[in-house]
This record gives C-alpha cells, structure tokens and sequence, in this order.
C-alpha cells in the first residue's frame, strides 16, 4: 500500500486545507485541492506501470524514450471523485475512462452502511490496467461494490484503488473482499470510523464540500 503523506512534501499542504474546517468551505480551493492531491498520486501511480522503449526524432537527431505500453482506464466514482478524478485525467490523458453512480444510503436508526449504484458507463476492461478513483475509502463498501458491477464490463488484469483519505476498516474490507490482483494508493491513512461510519479525523462528508448536499 502507498501512503503518500508518509514523507515531507507539498501534497501535505493540500490535505491539511482539505481537512481544516477553515478553509475547506471554500468549494473552489476543495475542488482544486482534490485535483492537485489527484495528479500527485496519477504520478505515484504511474511509476508503477509497464513502458516500452521506442524511437523517436528531435529537430535534431533520433532519440530513445520510454513511453507507457498501454493506457490505464480511469473510473470515475460520482459524485465526490470528479475533482480528483480530474487530477489523474491531466496527468494520464490518453486513456479512456468510465463512470459509476454510486452513493453510500444513511438510514437513521441504522449503523449498516448500504451502497446504491445506478449508473455504469466504462469500455471493456478486459486485461486493462484500471485506476479506481474515489477520494474517501470509509467502510470501503462503494469500491468493493463498484468493483463487483465493473467486472461486468471485463476483468481486469489489475486495478489500482485510488482514495485521498482512508479508514483502517476500509482497508481491511478490501484485502478481505476483492478476489482479483490490486494495488491500494492513499494519501493518507487515518485513525478510524465514528458511528455513522465517517472517517475520524477525515474531513467531512467530500461530496457536499464540493458540490454542497443533495437530498
Ligand atoms: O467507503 P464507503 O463507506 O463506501 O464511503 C465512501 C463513499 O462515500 C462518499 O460518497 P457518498 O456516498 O457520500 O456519495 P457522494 O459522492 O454523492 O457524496 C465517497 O465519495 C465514497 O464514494
Ligand atoms: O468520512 C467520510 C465517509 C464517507 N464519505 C465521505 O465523504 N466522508
Ligand atoms: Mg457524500
């Protein structure tokens, strides 16, 4: 698992505006935020992928480089992850990506977090390479079920779940719920979740300081 604010850098700055209740009303700095934190680990990730070499021509000469063998297909969890998602579209922006509708259902009275999903657009995913893009991994219930329903579309060789901030339980429903190869990239591991299943410290509810809430 890669945790990115494991070592000193920028990306911290970022994560700290997230979470602080002073700033992250600003919807504008939120968005950008998540998209800032998104190219950061889009890089991180990347370094992680296959390359071929091959030539190509300067104005003056010929010239090795390596490039990406094949492109990884972006998904996209709405609604909370279309900023970070757009973060890893700048960096890897010749492939393709798909979109899951996907929200956690919070019934009062009930602890159990259940996940609606309704909306499926991707390209076949067969043997692809999928990043998995949805900034907060709680319960880790929507990527669990989003990878469920994607497997519709092909299976994947691997997928890469990418989250901003993740809770140790989510973690473990992953390991212990996804039965294909995956990697898990994070910027940050926090301590746990509340009663109704937010992430502590975590930031809040991502999708209403984005968008603000829906009914
Ligand atoms: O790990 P989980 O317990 O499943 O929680 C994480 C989910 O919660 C948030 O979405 P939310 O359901 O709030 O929908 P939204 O994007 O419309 O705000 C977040 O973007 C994840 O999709
Ligand atoms: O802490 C959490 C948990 C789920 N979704 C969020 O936006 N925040
Ligand atoms: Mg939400």
């Amino acid at each position: 698992m890669f945790i990115l604010n494991k070592n000193n850098s920028i990306a911290n700055q970022f994560l700290s505006e997230l979470r602080d209740i002073k700033v992250h009303k600003d919807r504008l700095r939120f968005r950008k935020n998540l998209e800032r934190l998104g190219e950061i680990l889009a890089y991180e990730v990347s370094k992680s992928l296959d390359y071929k070499e091959s030539e190509i021509e300067t104005p003056l000469q010929k010239t090795k480089v390596n490039t990406l063998k094949t492109q990884p297909i972006l998904i996209s969890v709405l609604r909370a992850a279309v900023p970070f998602y757009q973060g890893f579209s700048n960096i890897f922006d010749h492939s393709d990506s798909g979109f899951i509708g996907a929200y956690r259902v919070e019934e009062s009275g009930n602890e159990e977090i259940n996940i609606s999903l309704q909306y499926q657009a991707t390209p076949d995913l067969t043997d692809k390479e999928v990043i998995l893009i949805d900034p907060m991994l709680a319960t880790g219930k929507s990527f669990v079920k989003s990878v469920e329903n994607l497997l519709k579309n092909g299976r994947p060789k691997k997928i890469h779940i990418a989250a901003v901030i993740a809770a140790p339980e989510g973690i473990n429903y992953i390991k212990n719920n996804l039965d294909l190869p995956f990697s898990i990239w994070i910027c940050a591991l926090d301590e746990k979740l509340n009663s109704a299943s937010y992430i502590v410290p975590g930031l809040g509810d991502a999708g209403d300081l984005a968008y603000g809430s829906k009914l």
